[in-house]
């Protein structure tokens, strides 16, 4: 079964309704440079409220190493994920489980980065451009996807309930990762969207 995160969650009632309908992992972004940047209050509110074995995800991106720290002190994320330039060895110095994002936006060009990550616990291919921010919506070439890897793949960039089931039928990635596709607006999730994006995943998924 393909795993499915929403990502840049900043309402309760969003990730509730998200997790209701299947979602099995919320992203909380904390970087400054995001439209979807969410406060330490506001994401300990997100995380407390939440059912029991839904993974929650706090994002980065070239942030203090403090930033970080406060954050897993403070919201108690089961995972950190980083999208920027930071090294193998600055994620892993936090001691937590960690997710790479690998800006795929230059296609093939990008795969040797998939390398670079051996502590990763997975690694996210998004469809951005390497320096840009994530939840961009751009998608990538998802056949680029290579076997063999030791990491989990985390498909993401672009998705939608119009495109995720040939993404899925591509790709076959261990989870997939939205968030503008699933939205009204940044940070902002519409029930209808998201309820047919996790509808389309499960379709692709018992065929
Ligand atoms: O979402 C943001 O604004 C953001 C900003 C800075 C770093 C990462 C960010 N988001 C990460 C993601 O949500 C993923 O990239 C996302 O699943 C893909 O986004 P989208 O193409 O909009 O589905």
């Amino acid at each position: 079964m393909t795993r499915i995160k929403c990502c840049g969650m900043t309402r309760i009632g969003d990730a509730l309704l998200a997790v209701r309908l299947g979602a099995d992992a919320i992203g909380l972004v904390f970087s400054a440079r995001s439209k979807r940047q969410v406060t330490l209050a506001q994401a300990r509110g997100i995380v407390v409220a939440l059912p029991p074995f839904v993974a929650t995800v706090a994002l980065f991106m070239d942030d203090e190493a403090s930033l970080v720290r406060q954050v897993l002190d403070e919201v108690r994320p089961m995972l950190l994920q980083f999208h920027g330039d930071e090294s193998d060895g600055w994620c892993a110095q936090f001691g937590h489980p960690f997710l790479k994002a690998i800006a795929m936006g230059e296609g093939a060009a990008a795969l040797p980065r998939l390398r670079d990550y051996p502590h990763a616990t997975g690694l996210l291919l998004d469809g951005h451009a390497a320096g840009e921010a994530g939840g961009s919506g751009k998608a990538f070439d998802w056949s680029l996807l290579p076997g063999g890897l030791a990491q989990p793949l985390i498909l993401a960039g672009g998705l939608h309930a119009g495109n995720v089931g040939d993404a899925v039928r591509t790709a076959r990635p261990w989870a997939v990762d939205v968030a503008s596709g699933v939205e009204s607006a940044p940070g902002i999730k519409d029930p209808a969207r998201l309820k047919a994006f996790i509808r389309a995943v499960r379709t692709v998924d018992a065929e």
